[in-house]
């Protein structure tokens, strides 16, 4: 068992990340008491239910007022206006930090929003499923993943040695890296091959409309590619519209590879294919 880190955490959003943060963090002894707030009240009842939480709250002001941490663990988009509100309630020294997809936009966002005397740290666990809410929570989600935390120049040095220690009784890797970067990184690693995910669905699923029942054929390939496109609409939403920039880019690099490939796919170019695949082979299989 660690040695308690926090006395009393509050999670903001007690879905998958939110509700595996609390219970690894109660299973590890590194957190005395998780209060739980969540917009949901079914998905609040059933975190209690499960014990993933100790007390729901009914408010946000509630939640945050005996928090000596809170973590949020909402979509994106809504994190400001969570911060907002939850700010004039809290004690002073409280840390506030999250688990949010995109970073640069968000931080500078929460930094603006809170008081003097209360510190922020932005993080991100690499870790996740495409499942949603406390039920699908579990306290093994971080292990031996790593969790990026995103100072910046004002951040609080002991607020952000807590928050490391926290993510490392999770059982994370912990990395730093500047907002800006993060976004970059996490955009062609993460948030392009959801965008690729989610379009190949549809892209077959109107095929389907001229063959009947295409989907229903669909096997280990199509099935493996395809797993994160059963992720939450509403998450991958705010993380499009919020790392924009970075994903743009890359969206348009990705059109330029698939134009590419047609082209030589029309034109019956085998040895272009052939070289194509096998650098594409070669960069997959060194990934560790
Ligand atoms: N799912 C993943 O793979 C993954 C991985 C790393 C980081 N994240 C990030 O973690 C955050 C949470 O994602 P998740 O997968 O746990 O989602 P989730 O849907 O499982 O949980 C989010 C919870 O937040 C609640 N909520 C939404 N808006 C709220 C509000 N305004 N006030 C209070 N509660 C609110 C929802 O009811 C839900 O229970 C997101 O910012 C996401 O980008 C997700
Ligand atoms: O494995 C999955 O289901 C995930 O999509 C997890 C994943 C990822 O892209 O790797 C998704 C979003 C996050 O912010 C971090 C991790």
């Amino acid at each position: 068992m660690t040695r308690p880190l926090i006395r009393t955490m509050t999670v903001i959003g007690v879905g998958l990340i939110g509700g595996s943060f609390a219970r690894a963090l109660k299973g590890s002894g590194a957190v005395e008491r998780v209060i739980g707030v969540d917009r949901d009240q079914e998905n609040l009842k059933t975190a209690l239910e499960l014990g993933v939480v100790d007390e729901a709250a009914p408010s946000l002001a509630d939640g945050v007022r005996a928090a000596d941490l809170v973590f949020l663990a909402v979509p994106v988009r809504s994190v400001a206006a969570v911060v907002a509100e939850l700010a004039p309630h809290l004690a002073g020294g409280c840390i506030v930090t999250d688990g949010g997809s995109v970073k640069d936009e968000l931080v500078r966002q929460c930094e603006a929003l809170l008081p003097a005397g209360v510190a922020f740290v932005g993080g991100h666990p690499i870790a996740g499923t495409e499942h949603s809410g406390a039920a699908a929570s579990f306290a093994e989600l971080f292990k031996g993943r790593r969790c990026i935390l995103t100072p910046t120049a004002t951040t609080d040095a002991a607020a952000l040695q807590t928050v490391r220690r926290l993510w490392e009784a999770a059982g994370s890797r912990v990395e730093s890296m500047d907002p800006l970067t993060h976004d970059r990184v996490f955009a062609a690693v993460s948030h392009l091959p959801h965008m690729v995910a989610y379009a190949l669905v549809h892209a077959v699923a109107a095929s389907a409309e001229e063959e009947e029942n295409i989907l229903a054929f669909s096997a280990g390939g199509f099935r493996d590619f395809t797993r994160i496109a059963s992720s939450d609409p509403v998450m991958w939403r705010d993380i499009a519209l919020m790392n924009r920039g970075p994903l743009l880019d890359l969206l348009d690099r990705y059109a330029d590879e698939l134009a590419a490939l047609r082209q030589r796919v029309e034109s019956g170019d085998g040895t272009w294919l052939e070289q194509f695949f096998r650098t594409s082979k070669r960069l997959r299989d060194e990934i560790t």
